[in-house]
């Protein structure tokens, strides 16, 4: 399945951004397997892309469209649903947690929906990103950090060939973003999926094959 994007650009955005953004107002393809880093300042519309890709929002012009040439505009709630239970996941920028129901809920949730992994893989994954004492705890009491790690399992938990990824480390430190760096290349690697990584230009151990500033 291929991502298309064709001639985007978000409606409160003057035209004249098309011609300085190598992704506003072009057409790419991605293709599953590929790693595709999109580096921007804040404000540039990071978020806004991803919420469009992923189907959140759809105040853009353009088009963009998974596999068959059909755009997503077209798709009815079931056809969202569908997508992101079998192809698409995402790591949101403001994470949207449960905030009464505690980090091991939180993602036995999402096991339930769509299982790819063992449900043992939770605590493992836990475990490996440093938050395995946190299982009990609800999310609310978790730091931001603590958090994020979370979203970012979460998103680990179900199918996908296109893991989409806003701003993801925002709240870790440095050892803690490559930890979650490496489990979400290996995750990409077993399903042969593709990560499109929205960052501002700081990280840089992310290897991708295509890059892009918004
Ligand atoms: N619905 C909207 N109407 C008008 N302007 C909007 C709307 N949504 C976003 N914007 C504006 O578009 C710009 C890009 O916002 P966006 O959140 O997509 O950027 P970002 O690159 O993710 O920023 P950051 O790195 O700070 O998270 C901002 O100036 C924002 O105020």
């Amino acid at each position: 399945m291929q991502l298309t994007i064709n001639n985007l650009l978000p409606i409160y955005f003057p035209d004249t951004r098309k011609q300085t953004s190598e992704v506003w107002g072009k057409e790419l393809s991605f293709q599953p397997g590929e790693m595709v880093k999109i580096v921007a300042p804040s404000g540039s519309g990071k978020t806004s892309l991803m919420h469009f890709l992923y189907g959140l929002r759809s105040d853009y012009h353009g088009e963009i469209s998974y596999g068959e040439k059909r755009s997503i505009r077209t798709f009815n709630a079931e056809d969202f649903a569908a997508q992101r239970k079998e192809k698409v996941s995402i790591v949101l920028q403001d994470m949207r947690l449960l905030p009464e129901q505690t980090v091991y809920e939180n993602l036995f949730i999402k096991h339930q929906l769509q299982p790819f992994h063992p449900v043992e893989r939770i605590k493992e994954m836990t475990e490996r990103l440093g938050i395995g004492s946190k299982l009990n705890s609800k999310c609310k009491t978790c730091s931001y950090g603590e958090q994020q790690r979370v979203a970012i399992i979460r998103a680990l938990l179900q199918p996908f060939q296109f893991l989409l990824l806003d701003e993801p480390f925002s709240h870790l430190d440095n050892n803690n973003s490559m930890r979650a760096m490496d489990l979400m290349l290996e995750e990409a690697k077993v399903r042969g999926a593709a990560i499109v990584f929205a960052d501002l230009e700081r990280i840089d151990y992310f290897p991708f094959t295509k890059l892009y500033h918004l």
